[in-house]
């Protein structure tokens, strides 16, 4: 699980009338170029000073706030949001970068309001309490209903919480079974953004510390190339069967099986075959073979004591894979080290594509603590979802063994090309991209010509290898041929690809097994994109052949 790297700092100045917000872009940000463009576009500046009256009305307050919110947005864009644009008619990129650009101008107001002292604060606490609005908006178009299988009894998952209250956690969240995502955490009263769900001391972290002050650190370190994610995992697969180990609860917890995407079967892999899901389990799972074999049986033959054969197994080996794959985040320790880490009871927070909890990465050195804090309201009795990342669904299955419910913004289809053809793209503004991809095209904002639903990049870079023209997106007979040709190319890409998503309909999903049917809900997505990308090319191309008709009519 990956955590958002964006903070904040005291960005808020004092002026005669009011405030003075700085919004500034950092210039390690790895789309810096592409983000300052699309700011300039809009008429920002990369170090962009907002100034919020301290007698401002409500409309201006209003204005005032679209504007950072704008900033804001792109600041936090990733590539894939920053490719495709905004989502729909909503004027945002997608709900989790909403919900980021929002909680980063609420978190550049609050430190402002603790740090100083101000005379006219309330324009600050205006502003304040006017992004809090949004962000209750936004949650009430983002609830996600799930089913509470009552039927469950969290016996070992109750004790593995006593003990980390013991040890000092703190949760205002219980767990329940969820329908469809196994084990989750639900809200027991209703929380606030700013209120922490949860607090894990790190003295009840797994990390590669135990490896360190076990036996089989001293054979681990002087093999060439470990790494402390592999000294754990190895740690963790001889941890598990230890009856006296500190974490024995919290290993009681964990499933026999995982059922993510690299325990598929033979008959699921074979219906993904030629899916992007069927290349990312096979290289996977070819990865992951390839480092057991340089370990073992090397490892058992010469230190039978420290790495029991029985122990070491392969199918134990993909099972710790797993665990450490679909359970760890990447921590920040208040020394300022990284370390991915298994967190007891956090482990039970599932993801969700409209999450609760987004910062949640760093030890509060105060209180030498996880905190995981809410960035939008979760009621009593929701289920409290975190972000493991801006993932793909075929990540997702692979590593973690499911799909998200709703539209996921980051399932797109990569497109290679020649890379010889990008060299030409420099006269074309925030088309310069070396790679190029598609996704779900209802999640597009413009449909009209020009755009039809798909990604700018893609188009302008097609248009450019077709004519040496800059092109203006004007209706001239010359730019409609070129983009009828270039929906047509679309059109061939894809038509071939649906023919291979077709199969699915002879699949008996009743008696399906879990891994069939994981792979079958992958390729149903996957068709219901790439037939959204065939209806906007020929949409697209009916428009072209109008407006083209029209052309030829005037001539
Ligand atoms: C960190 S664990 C979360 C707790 C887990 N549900 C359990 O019972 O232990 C991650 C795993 O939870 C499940 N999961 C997480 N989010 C999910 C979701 N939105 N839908 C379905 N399953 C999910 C997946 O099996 C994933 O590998």
């Amino acid at each position: 699980m990956e955590e958002d790297k964006h903070s904040s700092c005291d960005n808020t100045s004092e002026t005669r009338d009011g405030y003075s917000i700085l919004l500034e872009l950092s210039d390690v940000d790895p789309f810096f170029d592409k983000k300052k463009r699309l700011l300039n576009d809009r008429g920002f500046d990369v170090k962009e000073i907002v100034h919020i009256k301290s007698s401002s009305d409500s409309g201006s307050l209003h204005s005032t706030l679209n504007k950072m919110l704008q900033i804001a947005r792109i600041i936090h864009l990733d590539e894939v949001e920053l490719y495709f644009g905004p989502v729909g008619g909503l004027g945002f990129y997608s709900p989790k970068n909403e919900m980021e650009a929002q909680n980063f101008i609420l978190s550049l107001i609050k430190s402002s309001l603790y740090s100083q002292v101000h005379m006219q604060a309330h324009a600050l606490q205006d502003l304040r309490d006017a992004i809090i609005n949004r962000i209750h908006e936004l949650g009430t178009e983002d609830k996600v209903e799930n089913k509470i299988d009552i039927k469950y009894k969290c016996h070992k998952e109750n004790c593995l919480i006593q003990w980390a209250e013991d040890n000092g956690a703190k949760t205002r969240l219980q767990i329940a079974y969820i329908e469809g995502a196994g084990r989750g955490a639900i809200a027991t009263e209703d929380l606030e953004v700013g209120d922490v769900a949860m607090e894990i001391p790190s003295s009840i972290i797994i990390s590669e510390d135990l490896v360190y002050k076990s036996d089989m650190y001293q054979v681990l370190e002087k093999i060439d190339g470990m790494s402390s994610e592999t000294m754990s995992l190895l740690w963790s697969m001889k941890e598990r069967h230890n009856c006296h180990s500190q974490f024995k609860i919290y290993f009681d917890t964990l499933p026999e099986n995982f059922n993510t995407g690299l325990s598929f079967g033979v008959e699921a892999i074979m219906a993904l075959d030629g899916t992007l899901l069927f290349e990312e389990i096979m290289q996977a799972k070819e990865h992951l073979r390839v480092q057991y074999d340089e370990l073992f049986p090397a490892l058992s033959n010469d230190h039978p004591d420290i790495f029991p054969p029985e122990l070491y197994t392969w199918e134990q080996f993909l099972w710790a894979c797993e665990l450490w794959y679909s359970n760890s985040m990447k921590i920040m320790f208040a020394d300022g080290k990284l370390r991915t880490c298994l967190i007891p009871v956090a482990g039970f927070l599932n993801h969700s594509l409209h999450p609760h909890i987004v910062h949640y990465g760093k030890v509060d050195p105060a209180t030498n603590s996880l905190k995981f804090p809410l960035s939008r309201p979760c009621s009593a009795g929701e289920q409290c979802c975190l972000s493991y990342g801006n993932f793909s669904g075929s990540h997702l299955i692979t590593f973690y063994g499911f799909l998200p419910q709703g539209d996921n913004p980051y399932d797109v289809i990569p497109l290679d090309f020649d890379v010889k053809q990008v060299d030409t793209m420099e006269d074309f503004p925030l088309s310069n991209w070396t790679t190029h991809m598609v996704r779900g095209t209802w999640l597009s904002e413009n449909q009209n010509i020009f755009y039809y639903g798909l990604p700018s990049p893609l188009l302008d870079f097609l248009r450019s290898a077709r004519s040496r023209m800059p092109f203006t997106k004007t209706l001239i007979k010359a730019n409609l041929e070129v983009d009828k040709e270039v929906l047509e190319d679309l059109q061939s890409t894809f038509s071939g690809m649906v023919e291979n998503l077709s199969d699915i309909d002879s699949f008996d999903r009743g008696i399906s097994s879990w891994d069939v049917k994981l792979a079958l809900e992958f390729k149903e997505m996957q068709r219901r994109i790439v037939s959204s990308i065939l209806t906007s090319c020929s949409t697209g191309i009916k428009l072209v052949e109008y407006e083209l008709s029209k052309c030829k009519a005037e001539e």
